[in-house]
């Protein structure tokens, strides 16, 4: 066989329209234990021919349509390596931006917070906050009703150092929250919120992620609605509080609603945009 070089195999995978160029690069990355940043500048870099067949073999059952992230057991978040199994979601891009409204939050108001990841998954939400904004985290615990994907939690937690500042609970969203009096001063919530009737999900989404992860009953608001009749009952209401929420793009106009009704001036709430310009989050302060 002749030399094969980096350049050569991003050449090919690009052939492959099922295979995105930065997966293309990850593959690359996984296989070589060369930094995904370095990649593109390590084009002439030669492969084994071990490597280019492992190569091949990821990229083509990533071209079958299997989530790269399940392949490697693995996804990239806000820069952090975030352990994945078939048991979470894959952690997306639109919940990177949540961790933003959290991070500014924490830094204008000086004090050590309470912190809960609500329906946690792999973690991802509360790992990054952790990460970074070690100095003024209390606490952040993360829960989830999956014992399988608390697993998953566990172990992000472990690689990244941080069982000292955080606790994992088992709950039935809020009930043993609740139940052990646990209070906070910020929620952050991905909950499954698709709803059982919606025709348009992803069809690799439904095929190969835990369906406990995306839908929810009650047009998919029932979440939502949960945490935001239970605001006084589970948040530091006497201290400043923010609660974000990812919701589904087409679900504003019904919360506004409820929260007209439930909330009334009690509480500031707006929505903001994703980067893809979709009402995407849910923001409430004190
Ligand atoms: C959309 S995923 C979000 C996972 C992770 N936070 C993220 O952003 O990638 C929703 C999570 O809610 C969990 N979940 C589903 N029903 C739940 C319930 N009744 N109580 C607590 N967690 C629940 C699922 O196991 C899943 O991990």
């Amino acid at each position: 066989m002749n030399k094969i070089n980096i350049k050569f195999v991003l050449n090919l995978l690009s052939k492959n329209e099922k295979i995105g160029k930065s997966d293309a690069i990850e593959i690359i990355s996984f296989v070589t234990r060369i930094e995904y940043s370095e990649v593109l500048f390590s084009l002439d870099n030669e492969l084994s021919r071990k490597h280019f067949k492992q190569i091949i073999k990821i990229s083509k059952s990533v071209a079958k349509g299997k989530p790269l992230a399940y392949i490697l057991g693995y996804k990239i978040f806000r820069g952090h390596k975030i352990i994945v199994n078939k048991n979470t979601l894959i952690p997306r891009m639109e919940t990177e931006q949540m961790i933003d409204f959290v991070n500014d939050f924490i830094k204008s108001n000086n004090v050590k917070m309470d912190i809960l990841d609500l329906c946690s998954g792999s973690g991802c939400i509360g790992i990054s906050v952790a990460l970074e904004n070690n100095k003024n985290i209390n606490k952040i615990v993360f829960s989830d009703v999956s014992k399988k994907a608390l697993a998953v939690t566990k172990t992000n937690i472990v690689r990244n150092k941080l069982s000292n500042k955080t606790e994992i609970v088992k709950s039935n969203f809020l009930d043993s929250l609740i139940a052990n009096k646990n209070k906070f001063n910020i929620l952050l919530c991905n909950p499954p919120y698709i709803d059982f009737n919606d025709k348009d999900v992803d069809p690799t989404t439904l095929k190969f992620e835990p369906k406990l992860a995306l839908y929810a009953e009650d047009n998919g608001l029932f979440f939502y609605k949960k945490a935001i009749a239970n605001i006084d009952v589970i948040m530091k209401t006497e201290e400043k509080t923010l609660l974000v929420f990812e919701i589904g793009w087409k679900q504003k106009k019904h919360l506004e609603m409820f929260l007209q009704k439930e909330l009334g001036l009690k509480y500031n709430w707006k929505f903001e945009k994703d980067y893809f310009n979709n009402w995407r989050y849910l923001i409430i302060k004190n």
